[in-house]
């Protein structure tokens, strides 16, 4: 086994034992109405994210975004007006036999029905990218469910980032890549045609889904590799932080990085991108 599955890492411990599916399902447009359905509803309709014919792979970790992001569609089949098929997948990089077992143990439990395949994602980029396995993980990880949903025939893949994965993202790019980038609700794939990807959780606070999935008994696997464990040779961990810290002394900073990528003005900028190609200010002065 890889260096990088890891044996376990902090954990997210529930309030009470698991409770009974039919619960947690209704606690989803009942109970967490106002943070978790709304919010997920919003998102779908602001950025049109779900469409009549639509085939959506939905990515599922075995984290806490993802599960509540299985339900969450599951739900929106049972009561919505938009017709549309969904597929699970989840793919294994070489979890640690434990975290596998969590995996499939949660969604047997929860009715999510995944096809669950084997990459060797970790070994490769233990091998190749030792010290900071984290992006070329993340690329091969994204290649392969692009591939698993196309297999399935697929034409959207739905991963579950939510609002304060957007804004570290954007404070990540900022402060470390020195550009101003955030991560989108919608895109299309640049490698496999016609499949976009969806991030229908862009609303939804990631405090609110802590809270879900403790109220409804759930241990969901909270970090599957020894980067996520030891929180070291990863910058976004420090950037929650940040953020986090941020918020003692400026109130609702979390909202003014997310409403900085809505507000751009582009008449006050240095320059800017477009389809890959650079434009300057000095453009207007020529
Ligand atoms: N091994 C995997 N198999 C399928 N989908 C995955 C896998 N790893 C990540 N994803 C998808 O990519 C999303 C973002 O992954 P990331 O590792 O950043 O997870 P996260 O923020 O911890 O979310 P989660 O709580 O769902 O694991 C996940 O929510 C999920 O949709």
């Amino acid at each position: 086994m890889s260096d990088l599955a890891g044996k376990g890492c902090e954990i997210i411990v529930p309030f009470d034992e698991r409770q009974p599916l039919r619960d947690i399902e209704k606690s989803i447009i009942k109970k967490f109405r106002k943070n978790l359905w709304s919010k997920f509803i919003k998102a779908i309709k602001a950025y049109n994210l779900v469409e009549d014919g639509d085939k959506i792979a939905i990515a599922i970790s075995g984290g806490k975004d993802s599960l509540l992001m299985a339900k969450m569609f599951q739900e929106l089949k049972r009561h919505g007006q938009v017709k549309f098929e969904i597929e699970f997948i989840a793919m294994d990089p070489g979890y640690h036999e434990d975290i596998r077992k969590l995996l499939i143990d949660n969604c047997d439990y929860l009715d999510i029905p995944i096809h669950l395949f084997d990459s060797k994602i970790f070994e490769i980029a233990d091998e190749i990218a030792k010290d900071y396995p984290c992006y070329m993980c993340a690329r091969m990880r994204r290649g392969a469910l692009y591939s698993k949903a196309q297999e399935l025939g697929c034409n959207k893949l739905a991963l579950g980032h939510h609002y304060d994965d957007v804004i570290e993202t954007t404070m990540l790019n900022l402060l470390c890549a020195g550009n101003f980038k955030t991560m989108l609700p919608k895109l299309d794939s640049t490698n496999f045609d016609g499949i976009k990807i969806i991030r229908p959780l862009y609303y939804i606070r990631e405090e609110h889904i802590i809270k879900f999935i403790q109220t409804s008994g759930i241990w969901p696997l909270n970090c599957a590799c020894m980067v996520a464990a030891k929180k070291t040779g990863n910058k976004r961990y420090e950037i929650k932080d940040l953020i986090k810290n941020l918020g003692t002394n400026f109130k609702d900073v979390e909202k003014s990085i997310f409403k900085a990528s809505e507000n751009v003005n582009v008449d006050s900028v240095l320059g800017w991108q477009i389809d890959g190609e650079k434009h300057s200010f000095m453009e207007r002065h020529e």
